[in-house]
């Protein structure tokens, strides 16, 4: 990582101000205009990220800039950030599910998964 900036807690600081936003008037607050506008919006909000993130990767890959593809993977973290905080979920709860799956390959568990009938 380039910089030296303390990120051990950026994610609970924006949780805290995600948070705050709930209950702000959307006049003055981007979060709280996509609470207003509702769970339809904020999807599609997380969806458009993630295209554009998808994009981004593929001219990161042919040479381009990458700091276009770190800005949006930015863009789609934070709106899934809004997606589970309009949801009364937390990133917490990401953290310890990725947690639990430390130690464990993506191979095996996919292979100990029930059979599909
Ligand atoms: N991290 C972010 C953040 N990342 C991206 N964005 C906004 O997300 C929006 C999405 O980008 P787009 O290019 O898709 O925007 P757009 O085309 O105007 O969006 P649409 O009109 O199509 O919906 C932009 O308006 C960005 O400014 C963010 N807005 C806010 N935050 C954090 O949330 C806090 C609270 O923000 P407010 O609620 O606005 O006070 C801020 O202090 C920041 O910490």
């Amino acid at each position: 990582m380039n910089s030296q900036a303390d990120t051990s807690t950026t994610l609970e600081q924006l949780a805290d101000i995600l948070a705050a936003r709930k209950s702000a008037s959307p006049d003055s607050s981007y979060v709280a205009s996509l609470h207003h506008k509702g769970l339809n919006k904020i999807l599609e909000k997380v969806g458009e990220e993630a295209v554009e993130t998808i994009l981004a990767a593929r001219d990161t890959a042919e040479g381009k800039d990458s700091q276009a593809l770190i800005s949006e993977v930015a863009d789609l973290w934070f709106h899934t950030l809004v997606m589970l905080s309009h949801l009364d979920l937390s990133h917490q709860q990401v953290l310890e599910e990725l947690q639990k799956r430390f130690n464990i390959s993506g191979l095996v568990e996919k292979a100990s998964r029930p059979t599909k009938s």
